[in-house]
């Protein structure tokens, strides 16, 4: 099949490109950008000498209409002006920003302070929860790839907010990403004496993927409360943990926790529950598409931590791209996705 990536030169787009190349099903990988129509792309990224010295092509519709699959890895507020016209009903697109998440056009323009996209096209975006919205995403024209942060949250939370294992008022969620999260544009944010040696929390309150987690957690658990969602900063390039703190309802048990988790996804081979640990981090799923999940209940407090790792880069973007790009056209889930994590 013949595959686009628009935004190749982004870090989505570059860990796009480092796992289609090993993907089977995957003949021609074409690249494009709105900078810098023409450049060899290898003398961008000396990485991909001898792999991609092909030249960036211009983003026109005609051009993308000739793809099977076209992924579009460019900031929010970008995608929403730029895929619309690009929409033919062949191609299927697969857009890793949160343009065409968040079905209420209200919250995008309060959460992301940008105008949204046409209410037609998020009409019909699915959802791109890989483990849960698997038979919506067969059928999917237009998939809106899940955020970073909610692809670690949900995955952890869902399955015990739909068995009502835990309450879904009061969750206190905490969590921490890497650099590369903030994408490869240069900021005072993530400028390298800003970020090493620190650990910063931001966005307090404020941050985007609030409403792109309840939305989900009303779709696929029927929970409706309001979350206290935080993120932080920390110095290293890749990663994710997100640890959730639940009040247990009556009577539930860490084993009720684990086994309701285990249950969940073992038909999942992406979703790894992990019992018994003395650490658990981010290194354990690094350059990999797996999100592990461990619980630990608190029986003085009636309380669990809830801990979820990926790598946002991966099972947090292209990786789940490519995920849901295999259910789509109906290949085996984890066709270019078998990496080992690095750990190392
Ligand atoms: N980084 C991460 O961990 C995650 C990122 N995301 C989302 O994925 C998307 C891509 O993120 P990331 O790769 O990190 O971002 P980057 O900033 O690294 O790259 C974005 C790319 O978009 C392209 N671009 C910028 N402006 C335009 C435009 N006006 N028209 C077309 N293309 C444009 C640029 O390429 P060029 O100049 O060549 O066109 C740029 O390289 C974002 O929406 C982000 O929120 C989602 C989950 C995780
Ligand atoms: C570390 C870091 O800065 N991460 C980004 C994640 C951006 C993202 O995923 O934004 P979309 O909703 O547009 O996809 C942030 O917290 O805003």
């Amino acid at each position: 099949m013949k595959v686009g990536i628009v935004g190749a030169t982004g870090y989505g787009g570059l860990e796009l490109i480092r796992l289609l190349h090993n993907h089977q099903k995957v003949e021609k990988i074409e690249l494009f950008t709105s900078s810098d129509e023409g450049a060899i792309f290898s003398q961008k990224y000396a990485h991909l000498k001898k792999l991609y010295d092909q030249p960036l092509q211009k983003i026109e519709a005609a051009t993308l209409a000739q793809l099977d699959i076209v992924f579009t890895s460019t900031p929010s507020g970008v995608s929403s002006k730029l895929l619309p016209p690009l929409l033919n009903g062949t191609t299927k697109f697969i857009d890793l920003s949160g343009d065409f998440r968040l079905k209420n056009l209200e919250d995008y323009e309060k959460w992301y302070k940008k105008e949204a996209a046409p209410s037609e096209v998020i009409a019909q975006s699915i959802y791109g929860l890989s483990e849960w919205n698997k038979e919506a995403i067969k059928e999917a024209i237009l998939i809106a790839n899940p955020g970073c942060y909610p692809t670690a949250v949900l995955l952890s939370l869902l399955p015990l907010l739909k068995e009502k294992l835990i309450h879904a008022s009061g969750l206190i969620i905490d969590a921490k990403s890497g650099v590369s999260g903030a994408g490869n544009k240069p900021s005072l944010m993530t400028h390298y004496s800003e970020t090493n040696e620190n650990t910063a929390i931001y966005k307090i309150h404020e941050h985007q993927h609030i409403p792109e987690i309840e939305q989900a957690m009303k779709m696929f658990a029927n929970s409706d409360s309001p979350i206290t969602f935080t993120t932080t900063l920390v110095p290293m390039t890749r990663g994710i943990l997100a640890t959730s703190y639940a009040t247990l309802t009556n009577g539930t048990t860490e084993e009720q926790l684990y086994n309701c988790l285990v249950e969940q996804y073992k038909n999942n081979p992406f979703v790894r529950i992990v019992r018994e640990t003395a650490k658990f981090g981010t290194n354990q799923v690094y350059g990999s598409n797996f999100c592990d999940i461990h619980v630990k209940v608190d029986s003085r407090t009636g309380r669990a931590a809830i801990v979820a790792v990926i790598d946002n880069l991966v099972k947090g973007a292209a990786g789940q791209a490519i995920q849901n790009m295999n259910i789509q056209f109906g290949f085996d889930e984890t066709t270019g996705l078998t990496e080992v994590p690095l750990f190392i």
